[in-house]
């Protein structure tokens, strides 16, 4: 069964208790929490303060993706308020390698996101020390947009290239994840799969999540 991570960018931000409340009595496993600087992706989200509070809103995994540029300059500020994975962008980082050993040295599980115009090989020479990688399936930024097809190729790739190393590494879909194409994309490979709008625009969330779960 894969992990759900629904991603609180679609949630009702006057009612984020509420929706906190909704993740914590359903079967997601992780909170997945999206962070945009304006100049990395073309949108700003949320960040620490709000991240704090949900943190003491729940005991699930917080999964937290840094859309943004220079992160190395937060990692110890995100650690602080309680994340448990943070994933920075391979396009982001200049200094990829040491920002991964940044993250674990602070205690947090460290994941790697690429967009989808990145090539999964570039993450050969980091693969052994990384614990998650964020495959985008669509172009970071914004909810709700549709599943770019050809990243069920990367995710047979990726998952040969893991196997292939004998490691142990979780392969995270983001973007455009629907009751339809679940099936697909854990049948290629990934073992978690993101979800904002299928979750969140549901007449029914929480049964939405327990599908999702049972589809993959
Ligand atoms: O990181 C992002 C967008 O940049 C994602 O986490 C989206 O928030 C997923 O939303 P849906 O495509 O599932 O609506």
């Amino acid at each position: 069964m894969p992990l759900i991570a629904p991603s609180l960018l679609s949630a009702n931000f006057l009612r984020l208790e509420d929706d906190c409340r909704m993740l914590n009595d359903s079967a997601a496993d992780w909170f997945h929490l999206d962070v945009m600087d304006g100049r990395f992706v073309p949108n700003l989200s949320f960040g620490l303060p709000v991240i704090e509070h949900i943190r003491k809103a729940t005991k699930k995994v917080c999964d937290v993706h840094l859309m943004i540029l220079e992160p190395e300059r937060y990692t110890e500020a995100f650690a602080k308020a309680g994340a448990d994975i943070l994933t920075v962008h391979l396009e982001a980082c200049t200094h990829l390698h040491r920002n991964i050993q940044q993250i674990k040295s602070l205690g947090m599980k460290a994941g790697v996101a690429v967009n989808p115009h990145t090539r999964v090989e570039l993450l050969q020479d980091v693969l052994e020390d990384i614990d998650l990688v964020c495959l985008m399936s669509v172009n970071p930024g914004f909810g709700g947009q549709a599943f770019i097809p050809r990243t069920l190729e990367k995710i047979r790739t990726l998952r040969r290239m893991i196997d292939e190393a004998g490691l142990n590494i979780h392969i995270e879909i983001d973007g455009g994840v629907t009751l339809e194409n679940a099936p697909a994309i854990v049948a290629a490979g990934a073992d978690v799969l993101v979800a904002g709008n299928t979750v969140f625009r549901a007449a029914d969330p929480t049964a939405t999540i327990q599908a999702l779960k049972n589809l993959g």
